[in-house]
């Protein structure tokens, strides 16, 4: 041992003596070392990014299911000599939808032989995917994924070689007594899950999984099952976070949303949120009132439930709009700092001509009827809107399935990640003019850039799990509700949101709401690389990738910015957003060979999916192509297992030396 390897396992001896517990002798440190060189030079994983799902349950749980197009990728691979395009399609919507799919074919075979001979050629054509997307991980990582009741079998199946004509006849008597002993069905469906999950390593979900569209709860119910995530919270997100931890200004915004969507499921049937308090309010405050502003957006006319409580929906949206800009108000005056005064506007109205006066300017009131408000004081709840948001408070704060989503929500993500040389955030890094990073005062102190988010994501944190003293606690809750709106909000960044002028006034001029610096800036690479340096992100192949603001491809724009440093991948899926992009928007993944945009036209439904095949059509394009094939060891999770093996090569050092006696291996068990 020279002078240099025996100082640097001196120093680490603590360090080496725990890690001989593990690896107890030259035998057992080698063999480790050598399955983590193996690992290194596996491809890399695929990773995934998504954003802005918005509740769209179906549209998200497709892309999910055939990873972005990746699955007919590899199956186009894979047969391509061999199968027609019709084929290929078939055995594509048997992967993404294996129960559904059975059932269509065993309603159009009848007979038994027939049904046999088609599990028999389905099973060895999954069997050849599986294979296919296997062959990126360790035998140990695969096994890990097996499901346990097929375990064995899936092994065996997919470690045979079939060319070799014997293996081959194996590998049939396995098929064959799947089939005979009527597991053919449960088989297939495992398989095709066990595809799904191996065709994606890590999925990144960049925001914004909540409001809009109906469904964010079993959006959400599959996020905590998935088998690698990270999330990069929205300010949508946020504003649940906030409701969650209590704060009734976003309880109220959370409310309204859904209302103003027609979508009062997600909190009644989603989280158990007792509706009636405000339903009944409503109802009897806004009887006379045709709330015609309130009135739903995109009803479905097709669907007689929502168009029977549209009415409804319309009286409890205008009851919780009213309550929010009361609630708001309190905030707004009681920290200053927030510098949200100009958004105080019921103050601003005459009651008697129903004219707002904002900025000199006057403008006349869509809806003049405030039965709640006192002109003298009117940002004062009645008795009976503080009765309603008390037992809303309670209802949101006492959901179960809320709490199981929003831990979930902590447990995997943060306001912002770097993974793999990409920097991940939804919305922004606020920015001045001049291209500089913006500093944010944040009670009484000023944070700028990778320091910011960081102080950010804690609030998020403290708000929701109680900070160490109290002020601090009552700070963060309010933050909470800053981050869903306020200018400096990394995850919003625009300079207001103009709810209020949405509803009660007809110039859209002032439903405008213009977007910080960086929204602008970020075209330029050099900016893009400064903000990279600002989070330690290196690399030739770095980029940002970000969510928030819908991508208008109808009016050119491209998703790839800053000379391909930036990608903004707004996955378009609410529906409501389709019209002003001109499709449903954009999703990544992210190979061994490089980045892949897919651009997606909006989904249909399950039932067209399934019966005709049809998949989301989805183009590619290459925004860039490493020039080699990018393994392990280019990865994260490469320098986590390399520096793993220098350890290992330490602690092989000090057993060759004797600074570490080897111990023989033994199985730990209970007994002496
Ligand atoms: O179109 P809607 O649903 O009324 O929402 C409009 C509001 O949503 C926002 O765009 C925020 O939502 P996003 O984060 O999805 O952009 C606000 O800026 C705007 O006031
Ligand atoms: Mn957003």
């Amino acid at each position: 041992m020279n002078e240099m390897d025996y100082k640097q396992v001196n120093d680490d001896m603590r360090y080496l003596t725990l890690l001989s517990r593990s690896f107890p002798n030259i035998a057992t440190a080698s063999t480790e070392i050598i399955n983590l060189e193996a690992i290194l030079n596996l491809p890399k994983g695929t990773e995934h990014f998504l954003a802005d799902l918005h509740g769209e349950y179906q549209a998200f749980q497709h892309v999910l299911r055939n990873a972005s197009g990746t699955i007919k990728r590899k199956v186009k691979e894979i047969f391509n000599e061999t199968l027609g395009t019709k084929e290929q399609k078939e055995l594509c919507t048997l992967i993404y939808y294996p129960e559904l799919k059975l059932e269509l074919v065993k309603r159009g075979i009848t007979d038994a032989g027939d049904l046999n001979d088609w599990y028999f050629i389905n099973i060895n054509r999954l069997v050849k995917v599986c294979r296919n997307v296997s062959s990126k991980y360790t035998r140990s990582k695969v096994h890990k994924a097996l499901p346990p009741d097929f375990s064995y079998i899936i092994q065996e199946l997919l470690h045979e070689n079939s060319s070799d004509p014997n293996k081959q006849a194996y590998v049939d008597v396995v098929v064959r007594t799947i089939i005979s002993t009527q597991r053919a069905d449960d088989f297939i469906i495992a398989m095709c899950y066990l595809i799904q999950q191996l065709t994606i390593d890590v999925l990144h979900i960049l925001g914004d999984v909540y409001d809009r569209g109906p469904s964010p709860d079993k959006i959400m119910d599959i996020l905590c099952d998935y088998h690698n995530l990270d999330i990069q919270w929205g300010n949508h997100d946020i504003l649940w976070m906030g409701a969650a931890a209590g704060n009734d200004c976003c309880i109220a915004n959370v409310i309204r949303i859904a209302m103003r969507y027609g979508n009062q499921s997600v909190l009644e049937d989603g989280y158990g949120i007792n509706l009636l308090p405000l339903a009944t309010f409503a109802m009897e405050t806004y009887k006379k009132d045709p709330c015609t502003q309130f009135i739903p957006k995109d009803l479905d006319e097709k669907d007689p439930e929502k168009m029977k409580s549209s009415r409804l929906m319309a009286q409890m949206h205008k009851a919780i709009s009213i309550i929010q800009f009361k609630l708001e108000a309190a905030t707004i005056k009681r920290r200053p700092e927030f510098e949200m005064s100009d958004r105080l506007l019921l103050d601003k109205i005459d009651y008697k001509k129903h004219i707002i006066t904002i900025d000199g300017k006057q403008y006349e009131l869509t809806d003049g009827n405030f039965p709640t408000v006192d002109p003298q004081d009117p940002y004062k709840l009645t008795a009976e809107e503080e009765m309603v948001v008390t037992k809303l408070h309670n209802s949101f704060v006492q959901s179960d399935k809320l709490k199981r989503h929003m831990n979930c929500m902590f447990r995997n993500g943060c306001i912002f990640a770097v993974v793999n040389g990409n920097l991940l955030y939804h919305a922004s890094i606020p920015l001045n003019e001049d291209g500089s990073l913006k500093d944010v005062i944040i009670q009484g102190y000023p944070y700028h850039g990778h320091a910011l988010l960081k102080k950010v994501g804690s609030l998020i944190r403290d708000a929701y799990f109680g900070a160490e003293n109290q002020e601090d606690y009552l700070f963060a809750k309010d933050y909470v509700w800053y981050l869903w709106c306020g200018k400096n909000s990394p995850a919003f960044d625009k300079d207001k949101m103009a709810t209020f002028e949405r509803y009660f006034i007809a110039d859209k001029a002032t439903h405008k709401e213009t977007k910080g610096w960086y929204y602008k800036l970020r075209d330029q690479e050099k900016i893009c690389d400064m903000i990279l340096d600002e989070f330690h992100v290196q690399g030739q192949y770095r980029h940002i990738i970000n969510g928030h603001v819908p991508v208008k491809t109808i009016k050119g724009e491209s998703p790839v910015k800053a000379n391909g440093k930036l990608m903004v991948i707004d996955g378009g899926f609410s529906k409501a957003y389709q019209p002003e992009t001109g499709i449903a928007g954009y999703t990544l993944v992210y190979h061994s060979r490089g980045f892949q945009l897919v651009q997606h036209e909006p989904f249909t439904s399950i039932q067209k999916a399934v019966e005709e095949g049809q998949d989301i059509k989805s183009t590619y394009e290459m925004v860039e192509l490493t020039n080699h094939r990018m393994m392990v060891k280019d990865t994260d999770k490469g320098n986590e297992l390399s520096s793993q093996i220098r350890d290992l090569q330490k602690l092989l050092v000090a057993y060759r030396s004797g600074l570490i006696k080897e111990r023989a291996w033994r199985p730990i068990t209970n007994k002496r």
